[in-house]
């Protein structure tokens, strides 16, 4: 069954209000809601993001939105691919109940908002870094949807892992009562991360942009067993980032963090990270697109 699609935060409000409190289902269980946010050109890991929504959740209500105060000035907001039929037709096929598509001036009575949601140190590294103000968007738009469909569950993709992190903080911080669920990666067949952007690689950068998953697990598999001295770790790096700029890529940055996206352990003569869950992140650009992916290994 096709999913139905609201425009406006009023109308999606009364569809949603009868599962609320009270209401429950023929097992006599109340009705749990689950909110998949996305930015809309789904591919099979937002289908994916769906799926694990309705092992969780009883409503489903997936968001697609491009959210202005996201991107920065001469990124690609304008031109980022807006394919709302296709995308419902997708949806229909996975079970999503709601689609929520709201126009910029529903989301935006003004813009920029006044009211702004800054997620502090963790947001000012990595993506932050170099799309500066870009996770303070994804905090005001991410609050509203939480605030405006007020789910019980919400799954985020592991992909973005920078901002899942950030989610999981916005959530703690301003008591959200919502569980939140980071999905696995999904990849094309070649390893490449699935992701909107992909269809901005040519058919030749496209045969190239599966080298940055490639070396990320060859990364992974140097660092796992852990034990090496902090100059050998950064000649490793040294070395990918080498490897990576080498095969036509533009790094942003290509940096190791434990899992909480903090600085690995080091002292002065010994790069420790033994008995760590880390995380390698890189962001690269392949022509017009930046293309995000991350590995995380179980050091020991
Ligand atoms: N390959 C993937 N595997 C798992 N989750 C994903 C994948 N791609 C996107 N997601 C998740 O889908 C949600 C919506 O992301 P979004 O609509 O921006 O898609 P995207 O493909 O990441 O687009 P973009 O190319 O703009 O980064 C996010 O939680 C994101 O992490
Ligand atoms: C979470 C999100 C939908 C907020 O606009 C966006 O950042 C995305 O698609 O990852
Ligand atoms: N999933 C990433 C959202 C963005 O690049 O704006």
């Amino acid at each position: 069954m096709s999913p139905i699609i609201y425009h406006d935060i009023p109308s999606l409000r009364a569809a949603l209000q009868p599962y609320r409190g009270h209401q429950i289902d023929k097992q006599d269980r109340q009705q749990r809601i689950a909110l998949v946010p996305t930015m809309g050109n789904l591919h099979q890991g937002h289908i994916e993001l769906v799926k694990i929504a309705k092992q969780h959740a009883d409503i489903i209500v997936v968001s697609i939105f491009v959210n202005p105060t996201q991107f920065g000035v001469g990124e690609d907001f304008d031109s980022y691919p807006r394919t709302l039929d296709e995308d419902v037709a997708k949806l229909a096929t996975v079970g999503a109940d709601y689609v929520f598509a709201p126009s910029v001036d529903a989301m935006y009575p003004v813009l920029p908002p006044p009211t702004t949601v800054l997620a502090g140190a963790i947001s000012s590294q990595l993506c932050g870094q170099s799309r500066p103000g870009h996770f303070d968007g994804v905090g005001i738009v991410v609050s509203k949807l939480f605030n405006i469909v007020q789910p019980d569950v919400a799954i985020f993709g592991q992909k973005d892992y920078q901002q899942l992190a950030i989610i999981k903080q916005l959530v703690r911080d301003l008591s959200y009562p919502i569980e939140i669920i980071g999905a696995p990666i999904i990849r094309a067949d070649d390893g490449l991360a699935l992701s909107s952007r992909n269809q901005y690689l040519t058919e030749s950068e496209r045969q190239v942009a599966p080298i940055l998953h490639r070396e990320l697990q060859d990364l992974a598999e140097q660092l796992k067993g852990g034990g090496i001295s902090q100059q050998a770790f950064e000649s490793l790096l040294k070395d990918k980032r080498t490897r990576i700029s080498d095969a036509g890529f533009t790094i942003d940055y290509l940096e190791v963090k434990t899992e909480a996206l903090g600085s690995v352990v080091s002292d002065s003569t010994t790069f420790n990270i033994e008995n760590k869950n880390i995380v390698i992140l890189v962001a690269a650009w392949l022509g017009r697109a930046r293309l995000l992916d991350n590995q995380l290994v179980v050091v020991g």
